[in-house]
């Protein structure tokens, strides 16, 4: 999510090579070793060395000849322009499948985000908890997004309710919406949107699948 970065370079990078950076940067976070080379990545990444050389190049950052790039420097720069060095706190809205699995997940831990709640509207899920976190009401998003400087929100909820909530988000201090719900979300200015459809994927699958027959 370019946009979301905290840092405002990102702004200067073209979309396709931030997403490419993204996958250096989770990629990187997986290797115990010191050096690691173009070719490597591209091979793991099955894209060409050049465009692995080029996309890094937009860090400034060079590798040594026929070492590499330092992984430890290099983590350094791509944590420092996507925010990672910096702990975002971030809540959930919506204690259904994917907000719960979204609160459970614990590799967020590693990119910087740190979910401090999880909300719901239904009475019954309220006071339950999704592992260490307890359910909360929405009267509680106000003091929560406060006590906690939260500035990002992931939306969780049914289509139907998704405005609703993203007003009332937006009302009690949110700046961005990390938006799950399949709706069109309007939004004041100068407040984030993102909307995530994880139907992508599986749509290119399908379509590489379809080409190769
Ligand atoms: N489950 C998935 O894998 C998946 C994948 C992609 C997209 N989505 C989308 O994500 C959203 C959530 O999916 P789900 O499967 O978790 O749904 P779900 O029905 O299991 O959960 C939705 C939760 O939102 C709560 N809710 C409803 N209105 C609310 C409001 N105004 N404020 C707070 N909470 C409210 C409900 O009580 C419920 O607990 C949906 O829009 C869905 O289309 C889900």
């Amino acid at each position: 999510m370019s946009e979301c970065s905290n840092n405002k370079k990102t702004l200067m990078f073209p979309k396709p090579t931030l997403e490419r950076l993204k996958l250096y940067l989770a990629l990187l976070l997986q290797e115990e070793k010191e050096y690691i080379s173009s070719d490597e990545i591209a091979k793991k990444l099955k894209i060409t060395p050049e465009q692995v050389r080029k996309d890094i190049s937009y860090l400034n950052f060079v590798g040594k000849p026929k070492v590499g790039y330092h992984i430890p420097s290099l983590l350094n720069e791509l944590n420092e322009l996507f925010g990672v060095d910096v702990t975002d706190n971030v809540i959930v809205v919506g204690a259904g499948g994917l907000g719960t699995a979204i609160a459970k997940y614990k590799g967020f831990k590693r990119i910087g985000i740190d979910i401090v709640a999880i909300f719901d509207n239904d009475e019954d899920k309220i006071g339950t908890f999704v592992s260490e976190l307890v359910v909360l009401p929405l009267s509680e998003l106000q003091r929560v997004i406060k006590r906690f400087k939260v500035k990002i929100a992931a939306l969780c909820v049914p289509k139907e309710s998704a405005q609703e909530a993203a007003d009332l988000l937006v009302k009690s201090g949110i700046k961005a919406i990390w938006n799950f719900a399949p709706a069109i979300l309007h939004v004041p200015p100068g407040i984030l949107v993102e909307n995530e459809d994880i139907t992508r994927g599986i749509l290119s699958i399908k379509h590489m699948l379809e080409k190769n027959k």
